[in-house]
């Protein structure tokens, strides 16, 4: 583990050399996919990386464990309370639509679910900006198969280096560069909203996710699930669809 995680890191100042970056910031939410991040961007720049923790209604215990975190991996972070932005952007969006007769609760809960993570992402995109540091995401190799990501939110980012690692590969990897313990037993959350899981959003476990990537029989019932959930979400991991060149007169 100890080689992939030095391996991880040259990539990421290779990659950073390329872009003509200074440094690296990541999102930190309090949760193990932003931890492992964490620890990797101190390692590739140890005086020029950067943890950002952009609360929307969070809960005490997630910016505890955000806390933790960076002081844990000596990271330098900022942090920039996004709750008024979204309340005001949401709210805005809301009576616009329901000045036309057209807003519909329902339909746009997910939609303003989604908002808070592209909220965050234009944050991170403005806060790079002033630092010259490109933006690191945090999916791992299960969110990507199934596309257990916003487009554009959590997943409009710079460089992925977690992308190859299966949930139980980024525990393994926490446990080695030192991830409290607190953080990496705790549950996946999107955080979305009230009480929400990964796992129950999903209808299944990560540990199922992973048997299936490491190429294992699974539930039947599970791998028709995660193949229509990857199917679905192919535009995601794609750029957006244009037609092909017109070749009339
Ligand atoms: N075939 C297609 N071709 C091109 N575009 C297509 C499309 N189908 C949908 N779309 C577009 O994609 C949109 C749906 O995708 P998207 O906006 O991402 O939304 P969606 O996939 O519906 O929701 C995001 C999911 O990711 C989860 N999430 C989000 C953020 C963080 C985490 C986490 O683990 O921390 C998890 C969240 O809980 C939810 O289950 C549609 O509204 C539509 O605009
Ligand atoms: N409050 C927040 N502040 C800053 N970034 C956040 C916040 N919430 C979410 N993010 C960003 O969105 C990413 C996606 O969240 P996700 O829940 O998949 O990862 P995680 O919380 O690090 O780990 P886990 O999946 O185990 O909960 C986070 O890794 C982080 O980069
Ligand atoms: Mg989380």
């Amino acid at each position: 583990m100890e080689e992939r995680i030095q391996y991880l890191t040259e990539w990421l100042q290779v990659k950073a050399k390329e872009a003509g970056a200074d440094g690296l910031l990541v999102g930190i939410s309090g949760g193990i996919d932003s931890a492992v991040v964490s620890y990797l961007i101190k390692r590739a720049f140890p005086n020029q990386s950067l943890g950002v923790i952009l609360p929307i209604d969070q809960g005490v215990e997630d910016q505890t464990d955000a806390l933790t975190l960076v002081e844990g991996a000596d990271l330098d972070y900022v942090g920039i309370e996004l709750t008024d932005a979204y309340e005001t952007t949401y709210s805005t969006i809301k009576n616009r639509l329901n000045v036309k007769g057209d807003w519909n609760d329902e339909k746009s809960q997910l939609g303003g679910a989604n908002l808070q993570a592209r909220l965050r992402m234009s944050t991170l995109y403005a806060v790079g900006n002033n630092y010259n540091y490109l933006v690191v995401g945090t999916d791992n190799a299960a969110e990507d198969y199934t596309g257990y990501f916003t487009k554009y939110g959590d997943g409009g980012v710079d460089l992925v280096p977690l992308i190859n690692l299966r949930k139980e590969e980024v525990r393994e990897m926490a446990k080695v560069l030192g991830v409290p313990d607190s953080i990496i037993h705790k549950k996946p959350s999107a955080e979305l909203w009230e009480g929400q899981t990964d796992e129950e959003e999903l209808g299944m476990s990560y540990d199922t996710i992973d048997a299936y990537l490491r190429g294992e029989t699974i539930d039947p019932e599970d791998e028709r699930n995660l193949k229509e959930r990857h199917e679905k979400t192919a535009h995601k991991r794609q750029i957006p669809a244009g037609p092909d060149k017109f070749k009339g007169a």
